[in-house]
């Protein structure tokens, strides 16, 4: 396992420490959580837990099954007490870009609907300002083509995400555009801009979402309380 995965590994660790028994909880998507989801199978194995799992993909949901952690869908629950997911970025406002996985429109939409938002990362996802990594667009794939030229109009610079040639398609069946701005001075300000273009379904920028964030580091995961 590299450094960087035993960091994951250990945040993915401590968050399950928030869940309790009784809980609704979703759970995001990636690298990192899928340590915390193995953390969880176990804890929910080993203490018995009765806990209901809100994934955020079906990648989540797939190894939440194998690992025997009851799923609901979204829309099955009535409240989510707490989601834990992880980010690719996060300032020193904790705004965060999500969706380096493509799959940041379904975990804004468990994110809003959760009582509690965790986030887990190593701490090279740390930055002053957000933009070293590339925002992530869920855009409907009907006239991607004329949106990503209205893109390319504001100076954004995205790029349509490929794999062997092929449209990276998200759960929802939509394409993805990565705009690599570099440095996003006004995060809101864009938010807004980008809530605001017809075709775009949902952007990576999640703000003034997360309530703790847990920070793995060399001397030990950090929890940051941001926001009761
Ligand atoms: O679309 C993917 C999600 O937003 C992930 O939570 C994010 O990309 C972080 O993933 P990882 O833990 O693999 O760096």
């Amino acid at each position: 396992m590299t450094n960087q995965d035993a960091l994951k590994q250990l945040v993915g660790q401590e968050a399950v420490k928030f869940i309790k028994d009784g809980m609704i909880v979703g759970l995001g998507t990636g690298s990192t959580v899928k340590f915390m989801v193995d953390a969880l199978g176990k804890k929910v194995a080993d203490q018995h837990l009765s806990i209901v799992g809100v994934p955020t993909s079906k990648r989540t949901k797939e190894q939440a099954n194998h690992l025997d952690i009851p799923t609901k869908d979204l829309d099955e629950v009535d409240h989510i007490d707490l989601t834990i997911d992880g980010a690719d970025q996060i300032d020193k406002n904790f705004q965060g870009i999500k969706g380096g996985g493509g799959a940041h429109l379904w975990e804004k939409i468990v994110a809003i609907n959760s009582t509690k938002n965790i986030w887990i990362v190593d701490q090279s996802k740390l930055a002053d300002q957000l933009g070293s990594f590339p925002l992530p667009l869920e855009v409907i794939p009907y006239g991607s083509h004329q949106l990503f030229q209205r893109l390319v109009a504001r100076g954004f610079n995205p790029v349509f995400r490929m794999i062997n040639n092929q449209y990276v398609t998200t759960d929802s069946n939509n394409y993805i555009i990565d705009l690599h701005l570099h440095q996003i001075k006004d995060p809101q300000n864009l938010a807004l801009t980008l809530d605001q273009m017809t075709g775009i379904v949902e952007h990576g920028l999640f703000l003034n979402i997360v309530n703790t964030v847990i920070v793995g580091q060399e001397n030990g995961p950090k929890v940051l309380q941001v926001r009761p």
